[in-house]
């Protein structure tokens, strides 16, 4: 950004008038002394629980924010729907002195307390808005530019207010198209997650829009109903208030919503074409990012619903490595007993897979495969999806009640996936369960017997974390009686047979070959993402082939493997590993615009990882 003359840019001035008329009327000075702040420390606690999700999602979208504005006197600060400042990221200097005026975490800056303001006269108008030097109602505040926007919820209203405030000019339009973009996509994030959520659909009627802060994206539940949509998806649409009318898939597109999943299903990289009721066709990539919840939507057209093509017994996952044929055999020993496993590895290693393969060879392989990512889940959901609620248990809640992935999971297995993750205060009711294999729904309701298994998996030591009391001792004994730890990719002496097993359930109708130096690259490469991120990149590559080609060259690899061919291989886990992954997250990152799912989908991991890579990056 670059600073110019304020008296340049154009203002939305009838706002400011109206808010500094607020002020007026409601007796604010514009010599008010700062408001008392004794108690606000608790009640900034609380705040941060009550919006924990906005904030996890908001923290690493503003810290890049942040580093594009790149300037050393501005902060960007967010803030709850009621003006309380939640966050803050900035500089130091400008922090201390932003301190002074207490434009900081804890603070209210409501128009009621600050006069006009931009998070306060933002929340007042619900609308993006500048506030510039003098034009702040308080004395004390007229050294500020600020301008905001709202966060709106995926259910409609508005979640919380971003703002960035700086003690010099700021070039109006680009910083507020920034900010608007970024508030788009903590939305976007809001959106893909919510409770429920089981297709996540991108949209733009041109493909290369796809992945941008530009497309539409909308969230159904498993038999097609609309949970959430973005507003440009509103507008691609050209439908409005769709958070009061809901309407089903049907309803809005002509596309049937099984050749949908099914299309997810097979190939949820390949994009598929939409065609809506007003006759506009749309690029679309479709995630089904809940198998379990997925059903065909009209029993007309049912059919089995296709598994993921993973391996799916224990035999399948050993492809001669002798660590991984070390836990097969060790798993293999304890299925049908009631001992849980425990599944450790770094990111993308095979942990669900190896879970998966778990259930498929165990007696109870009839039974259902339920999986909970305990980081992905909001703390205090956490509990309401292991355990269920009884009809109107807690504000929020669904008019009917749910079961509970531990009920859901009776007869046959729970995949705690993050378990690390998981709060204390419900580590210590899982091992109760675990004890008396007994559960009652939140709000209460019949205490009833389950009989499943249970694996866990986490990419964190969890012996580390019970030394730093993050995790508890009696729970991890209980958990880690049988504890596999599963070989990162570029551990494995079978990356060759791994590569042509990809290659063979992504392309069953079309054999695909790998040349030698190919395989060469393969081999050298320290894959951070492991096998998820090697999938995605022969992935990739196969779909460079030309129509005549059926072999793998470098060329068809993505760029960031033939960057450094000449590497030792294969590469410690040390630091300049770790350098080379902080390198590789901050690059791709970036090149997406900060666009966070679609730089996770090219390093080959969740988004769930990426955040975490992010707040572990920024935390050095
Ligand atoms: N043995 C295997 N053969 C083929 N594909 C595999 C195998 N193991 C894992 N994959 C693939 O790699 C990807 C990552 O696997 P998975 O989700 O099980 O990893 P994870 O360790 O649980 O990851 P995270 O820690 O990020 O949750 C998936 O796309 C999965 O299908």
């Amino acid at each position: 950004m670059k600073d110019i003359d304020p008296h340049a840019i154009t203002l939305p001035l009838d706002a400011i008038r109206r808010s500094w008329e607020r002020c007026a009327a409601s007796g604010l000075r514009t010599d008010e002394p700062l408001p008392d702040t004794r108690n606000q420390r608790t009640s900034l606690s609380d705040r941060l629980e009550a919006n924990a999700r906005l904030v996890t999602y908001a923290q690493p979208i503003m810290e890049h924010l942040h580093q594009q504005i790149a300037r050393s006197s501005s902060t960007i600060l967010l803030a709850d729907d009621s003006g309380v400042i939640l966050r803050s990221v900035g500089d130091q200097d400008f922090l201390e002195r932003a301190a002074r005026i207490s434009l900081k975490p804890g603070h209210s800056w409501s128009e009621a307390v600050m006069g006009t303001n931009a998070i306060g006269t933002a929340l007042a108008e619900q609308r993006p808005v500048a506030v510039i030097g003098a034009e702040h109602y308080l004395d004390r505040n007229k050294f500020l530019t600020c301008i905001a926007t709202p966060i709106h919820a995926p259910t409609g209203g508005v979640l919380g207010i971003l703002d960035v405030s700086s003690s010099v000019c700021m070039t109006q339009v680009h910083a507020q198209a920034l900010l608007q973009t970024t508030a788009e996509i903590i939305e976007n994030r809001l959106i893909e997650t919510v409770v429920d959520a089981a297709v996540v659909i991108r949209f733009h009627h041109q493909p290369e829009a796809l992945g941008s802060p530009l497309e539409g994206l909308a969230v159904f539940d498993e038999a097609g109903g609309l949970l959430a949509c973005n507003r440009r998806a509103e507008r691609l649409l050209g439908i409005a208030d769709t958070q009061l009318t809901r309407p089903p898939f049907w309803n809005i597109f002509e596309t049937r919503w099984n050749t949908v999943l099914d299309h997810a299903l097979q190939s949820s990289v390949r994009p598929t074409k939409l065609r809506c009721h007003r006759g506009r066709e749309f690029v679309a990539h479709v995630l089904v990012s809940n198998l379990q919840r997925v059903r065909p939507a009209s029993t007309k057209e049912v059919r089995p619903t296709p598994r993921p093509r993973a391996p799916h017994t224990l035999d399948d996952l050993d492809l001669g490595d002798k660590t991984v044929n070390h836990a097969v055999r060790r798993a293999r020993r304890i299925l049908g007993l009631d001992i849980p496993l425990l599944v450790q590895g770094e990111t993308g290693t095979g942990k669900e897979v190896f879970a998966q393969a778990f259930h498929h060879s165990g007696p109870r392989r009839e039974g259902p495969f339920v999986a909970i990512n305990c980081a992905a889940i909001p703390a205090t959901l956490i509990e309401a999806e292991l355990f269920g609620y009884s009809a109107g248990a807690y504000t929020g809640a669904r008019g009917d009640g749910a079961r509970g992935k531990l009920r859901e999971a009776n007869g046959g297995t729970l995949f705690l996936d993050e378990i690390g993750d998981m709060p204390l205060k419900l580590q210590a009711v899982l091992l109760r369960v675990l004890e008396t294999r007994r559960v009652t729904p939140l709000g209460g309701g019949p205490e009833e017997e389950i009989d499943l298994s249970l694996v866990c998996a986490s990419h964190r030591s969890l012996k580390t974390l019970c030394e730093n009391g993050g995790f508890r001792p009696d729970l991890y004994f209980r958990l880690s009686a049988m504890s596999l730890s599963l070989p990162a990719l570029r551990e494995r002496s079978d990356i060759e047979s791994m590569a042509r097993r990809i290659l063979q359930e992504e392309s069953p109708n079309r054999p695909v070959r790998l040349s030698a130096s190919t395989l060469d690259l393969i081999r050298r490469h320290p894959w951070p993402g492991n096998i998820r991120q090697l999938k995605n990149a022969l992935r990739l590559a196969t779909a460079m082939l030309g129509p005549d080609e059926d072999t793998l060259t470098p060329e068809h690899l993505p760029q960031e493997l033939l960057e450094d061919p000449d590497a030792p291989a294969p590469l410690p886990p040390s630091q300049s590993l770790r350098a080379a992954e902080i390198r590789l997250v901050e690059d791709t990152v970036s090149r997406h615009n900060g666009n966070i799912s679609a730089a996770a989908r090219e390093l080959g991991i969740t988004r769930t990882t990426l955040y975490r890579k992010l707040r572990q990056m920024s935390s050095l």
